[in-house]
């Protein structure tokens, strides 16, 4: 029998709560209880939102080198501890083990990453447009942020809007999803370990409620949120109210074309890993494969027998390539949206049936549906689980208009040999992201990142761009 994690709310540097009535439980075990968590509500941000305020003026005056030391040592202590990391994200997610390794390796980046970030914020010199006057802007840190993050990438997500906040002096109360509290853990108890002084980073577990009371809370000067778009929406809706900074990234309904000229192979390799791994829970997943019609039978068949031999399982069993979902609700979603395809005409072309295996688990099975029409149910809205669909069509012109014509602009995605419709597509596919021969899921962390129409409200994220949301602008006019 494995441990059972003991969580803690993390408030002025301190561990707190000692009631523990929450549970979360191994997706693919169900039998196992991964960590008790305490159940935090409004009291608790209060205090957590007191502590960040109270650490706020020391940490905005720290050297950015004292910054930069902390998060470069963080860094340092969760690479050499992604093994441990990373096998307590799969246990918790249900990402498989490689996945979650890989996710704790990435995060430990982002953190050396802005490490060096913290050094290099810089602001402008100009000449005035009057005689004798300098002008100056200057970036400097906003105040209190609230980090409200998803489950899908329980560790990556609240790195990438942690370490930015703290790198430029800003201090923060963070609300890890419900389902993965234990992996956010983590992470707050390595920055402190790096010497992160008390209340810089604080952590608040509990529901919907902590977000709530986060997002209203008036010592909260912005708020940064990963999630759905209805939770979203009522974020940015209680933010503006009293004039706080927001940036919201939500979900995508990403399209890959593959047009006739591609490589088979590639082509379905590509759509593999974009559709499928991470259980399809990404909203860079590619949902909607619209294929030319001179390769598309082609690609359907060899895309659907490598989608049948997907080996589904327990996410710590190294021969495991897609674990469960993260939750019964999401695989409910999955099945839910198979009906949906079926209902609008879709052919299942490999999946489409409850998978029981040796153990509980929320297990489902890889989804591949043929046939559906671009206006159908499956081709607008989110599944966030290992369902794709495929729409046939006659051109490339028809295939850009499908891929932009729904409300989502995360990523899209292209596979051709065609430099002219390659660079066309970077040019014309409305998304904040597009991808060229690779899949539309998958980003690097050193670059924006952000979509477009309702994927994504706000300045983007991550590398160089997230200075914009994490500081303010101060402009200084001196005469001799
Ligand atoms: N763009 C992305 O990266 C992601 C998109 N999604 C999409 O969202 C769907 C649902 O996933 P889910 O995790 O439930 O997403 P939610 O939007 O419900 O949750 C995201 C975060 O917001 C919190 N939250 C919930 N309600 C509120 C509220 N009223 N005010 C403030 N914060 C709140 C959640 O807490 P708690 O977990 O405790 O409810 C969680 O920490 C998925 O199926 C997918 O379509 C999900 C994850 C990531
Ligand atoms: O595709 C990626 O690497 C990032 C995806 C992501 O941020 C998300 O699913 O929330």
């Amino acid at each position: 029998m494995v441990d059972t994690l003991e969580l803690s709310h993390w408030i002025g540097g301190e561990k707190v709560g000692a009631e523990r009535p929450g549970e979360r439980r191994n997706p693919s075990d169900t039998r196992e209880v991964v960590a008790r968590t305490p159940l935090g509500g409004a009291a608790e941000v209060d205090q957590a939102v007191a502590a960040a305020r109270a650490a706020f003026p020391g940490w905005a005056d720290a050297s950015p080198e004292a910054r930069s030391d902390v998060l470069d040592r963080a860094g340092t202590l969760l690479m050499e501890r992604r093994e441990v990391v990373g096998r307590l994200l799969s246990r918790e997610e249900g990402k498989t083990l490689a996945e979650g390794i890989g996710e704790t390796a990435r995060a430990a980046r982002i953190l050396k990453y802005f490490a060096g970030e913290a050094l290099r914020l810089h602001g402008q010199n100009l000449a005035s447009t009057r005689p004798g006057v300098e002008v100056q802007t200057y970036r400097q840190p906003v105040g209190v942020f609230g980090l409200i993050t998803p489950w899908n990438f329980p560790i990556a997500i609240p790195a990438w809007k942690i370490a930015p906040a703290v790198a430029f002096g800003n201090t923060v109360v963070i609300k890890p999803a419900g389902p993965t509290p234990a992996t956010a853990e983590a992470l707050v108890a390595i920055l402190h370990e790096a010497g992160l002084p008390g209340g810089v980073v604080n952590m608040v577990i509990g529901d919907g409620d902590v977000g709530r009371a986060i997002v209203a809370h008036p010592g909260v000067d912005g708020v940064s949120f990963t999630g759905s778009q209805a939770v979203g929406a009522s974020v940015a809706e209680g933010a503006m109210k009293r004039q706080a900074r927001v940036q919201l990234e939500m979900g995508g309904k990403n399209p890959l074309i593959v047009l006739d000229d591609a490589d088979l192979e590639r082509a379905v390799a590509i759509a593999l890993d974009g559709s499928f791994f991470a259980t399809g829970q990404r909203c860079t997943a590619s949902s909607r494969l619209i294929v030319q019609d001179g390769i598309h039978d082609r690609f359907v068949a060899a895309l659907a027998e490598r989608v049948k031999a997907l080996r589904v399982g327990d996410a710590l069993d190294p021969a495991t390539q897609m674990g469960p979902a993260v939750t019964e609700a999401q695989r409910q979603v999955s099945y839910d949206y198979i009906a949906i395809a079926r209902d609008g005409g879709g052919r299942v072309v490999a999946g489409g049936e409850r998978l029981s295996l040796d153990k509980p688990g929320w297990y489902v099975q890889p989804t591949l549906i043929a046939d559906t029409l671009p206006d159908a149910r499956i081709n607008h809205e989110e599944v966030f689980g290992p369902v794709a669909s495929t729409i046939c069509v006659a051109s490339y012109e028809e295939a850009l208009a499908i891929a932009n014509g729904v409300e989502f602009g995360l990523s899209a995605g292209i596979v051709t040999q065609s430099l002219k419709h390659a660079r066309d597509f970077q040019r014309r596919a409305r998304a904040g992201m597009t991808m060229v021969n690779l899949p539309t899921a998958g980003v690097d962390y050193h670059v924006p990142f952000g979509g477009t129409k309702a994927s994504s409200y706000g300045p983007r994220e991550q590398g160089f761009a997230a200075a914009a949301f994490y500081t303010q602008t101060k402009t200084s006019y001196s005469a001799g």
